[in-house]
């Protein structure tokens, strides 16, 4: 039934994929080991940890470039992935224009192409060469890519790079927008931890291990996590929601007034007055991520 190779499926039910205890060995020693986690539909697993803590290779594992060593991946029947890898293998000096780059791996139809192109806000730059390309535009393209198959499954490995910072809050939101329009899953890395881990559903922190997961609340206090980040974790806050209501596990709020009620939102009568929705505690009683890693100096507006 598991497979390395992914021709397997996975029991009627939304898992896209799945590590058990997945390790890579190269020249004697293990670059990962002992990975386990899945990727459900709908949700946005991040991969964080330092530099050569095998991520790219967890996500190589993940969508069967790399076989492992040890441990078993199993991946649903037909599974569609869109992978935008770290780096790519392009030789810059043949000409390639968007267009061609964004059909080298599949056929495309102008309206599909098109379509994708102004999803990552680059339709204009359609003829443009490849390698003429700005960083960020050249990522654009790449994620361009990776939608237009329409995928199940998004493997996003620092998708951000070379994009400035607003069109980095911008790219998240996009990619956040697909996942919610398609019900894809995502599974994403990223050294950029708080706009990330704010739109997380699952943190994975690795360093050859996995050191440490959750939502990125839990991941963000516990002390694997601030032990990798060290310095960095200081310069970010966790900052959670304080309301005057609980959500329910079905989803639905029962306010402090003991009304129950589909969803809230300041002025619904529900709440006190004055309160500043963005920035009150939230009492959580389901998986879902209410509460946010922030810089310190408060960046609230680009959070799910
Ligand atoms: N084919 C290989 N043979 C030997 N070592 C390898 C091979 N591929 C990767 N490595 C090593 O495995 C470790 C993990 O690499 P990987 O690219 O997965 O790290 P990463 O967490 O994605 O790092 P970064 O944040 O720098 O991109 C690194 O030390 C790397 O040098």
């Amino acid at each position: 039934m598991l497979t390395t190779t992914g021709a397997a499926a996975l029991p009627g039910e939304s898992r896209l994929v799945s590590l058990d205890n997945a390790g890579i060995r190269r020249d004697g020693r293990w670059l990962v080991r002992g990975v386990d986690f899945s990727i459900r539909r709908g949700e946005v697993v991040t991969l964080i940890g330092p530099n050569g803590a095998g991520k790219s290779t967890t996500a190589k594992v993940a969508i069967g470039v790399l076989r492992p060593d040890e441990g078993t991946v199993t991946r649903m029947h037909g599974l569609r992935i869109g992978y935008v890898p770290q780096k790519l293998a392009i030789d810059w000096t043949m000409p390639l224009s968007v267009r061609r780059l964004m059909r080298l791996t599949g056929s495309l139809d102008d309206a599909e192409l098109r379509a994708a192109l102004e999803a990552t806000g680059i339709p204009h730059l359609v003829d443009a060469e490849v390698r003429h390309l700005s960083g960020g535009e050249f990522q654009r393209a790449l994620l361009a890519r990776a939608i237009a198959r329409k995928p199940d499954l998004m493997v996003l490995d620092e998708p951000v790079q070379g994009v400035d910072f607003a069109g980095e809050s911008a790219l998240y939101d996009l990619i956040r927008s697909i996942r919610n329009s398609t019900g894809c899953g995502i599974l994403m890395i990223s050294h950029d931890l708080h706009m990330v881990m704010a739109g997380t559903d699952t943190v994975i922190c690795l360093n050859g291990h996995i050191c440490c997961r959750g939502t990125p609340e839990v991941v963000g206090q516990s002390a694997d996590y601030l032990k990798l980040f060290g310095g960095n974790s200081r310069s970010l806050a966790v900052y959670s929601h304080h309301h005057d209501h609980t959500h329910l596990p079905d989803g639905r709020v029962l306010h402090g007034d003991g009304s129950i009620t589909d969803h809230c939102h300041p002025g619904d009568g529900h709440h006190h007055e004055n309160e500043d929705h963005s920035s009150h505690d939230h009492q959580l009683h389901h998986n879902s991520t209410h509460s946010h890693l922030a810089p310190a100096t408060g960046r609230e507006d680009d959070r799910v």
